[in-house]
């Protein structure tokens, strides 16, 4: 399997703070790779370390097998970027800025064709000065996607973006992907990355917390699967007793009384429907159900301990 990044026991030490500790990441080369961790646990780093704008005190890092130190120059042609705090020339157009990142990759391309990928059609000719937040962002990955570069790095590419904004970028990355390129996307936010990650990889203070492809941890999560039942006017004994009876099934993990609602922590979303019957069957009367299904930002929220 070819890599379009791997670190090996990465380490950046900037005085006291370590921002990036042992980080080992491969990244497989044609998948959307979400890399996610709150403010401060070192995403910005592991960027900058991959564009040689950082070096590491220890270990490696490899774009396409190209060492960032040893061989910078070849590791950079691989990558087409998007910074977080992308800042435009004022003065200088839309067309200018495409003709720019066009020049700096030696590639020839047409302006106008890029920015009307990203919406920017009606502000080719615009000085960038004249750019919202979104356009801006916009503009920034126009000049990401110059020469179609191998791997796309977008460091929080969904901020400043409007939901069309937001529509757009995903539809850009899947055809980015769909043309065989690897898109290593950096973000807190979950759900954007959810919505088009094949991987994902959770870091806090540096350190690697979880990896694994967006399905599996989704079906792990599905163990934490919860249903709330509310019932109609309970007798007195009638909310321990049913407690009592769905406590023992198999696919319960546990169950517990808020009020007049039954709270009950499945294995799985299918078990909630056990619980449901068992309650019917009991002759409760049901006034409400709900039934919560974990969500990626639920394993952040575990491992980062309430950090962000
Ligand atoms: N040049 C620097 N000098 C000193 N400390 C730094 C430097 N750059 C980053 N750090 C520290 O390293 C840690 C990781 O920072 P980094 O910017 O990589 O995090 P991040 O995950 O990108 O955060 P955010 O989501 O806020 O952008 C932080 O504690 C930060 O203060």
């Amino acid at each position: 399997m070819t890599l379009a990044i791997e670190t090996e026991r990465l380490t950046k030490r900037f005085g006291s703070v370590t921002a990036i500790d042992d980080l080992s990441l491969s990244v497989p080369s044609g998948t959307v790779y979400g890399y996610l961790g709150p403010n401060g646990a070192g995403k910005s780093t592991t960027i900058d370390i991959l564009l040689d704008l950082v070096r590491p005190s220890d270990g490696t890092a490899r774009v396409f097998g190209y060492d960032t130190q040893a061989s910078p120059v070849a590791a950079r042609e691989q990558i087409g970027v998007l910074l977080d705090g992308f800042k435009p020339y004022p003065a200088i157009t839309g067309r200018e800025h495409v003709e720019l990142a066009a020049t700096a990759r030696g590639v020839s391309t047409d302006p106008a064709t890029v920015l009307a990928r990203v919406g920017l059609e009606h502000a080719v000719d615009q000085p960038a000065g004249e750019y919202s937040k979104g356009m801006t962002k916009r503009l920034g990955l126009a000049m990401a996607l110059v020469g179609d570069p191998d791997l796309l790095i977008l460091d929080e590419p969904s901020t400043g973006l409007d939901p069309h904004g937001i529509v757009t970028m995903r539809e850009l990355i899947r055809t980015e992907v769909d043309r065989g390129a690897t898109v290593f996307f950096s973000s807190h936010l979950l759900d954007q990355v959810e919505a088009v990650a094949d991987r994902v990889a959770i870091i806090n203070d540096g350190s690697l917390l979880v990896e694994d492809s967006v399905e599996s941890l989704k079906s792990e999560l599905e163990d934490g699967t919860t249903v709330k039942i509310r019932i109609e006017d309970p007798a007195s004994d009638q909310l321990p007793e049913l407690q009592a009876n769905i406590d023992p099934l198999e696919t319960v993990n546990s169950v517990r009384i808020e009020g007049r609602t039954l709270i009950a922590r499945c294995r799985s979303q299918a078990a909630t429907a056990t619980v449901v019957s068992a309650v019917e069957e009991s002759q409760a009367a049901i006034d409400t159900y709900e039934v919560e299904q974990p969500s990626l930002e639920d394993i952040f929220k575990t491992h980062t301990d309430g950090d962000e």
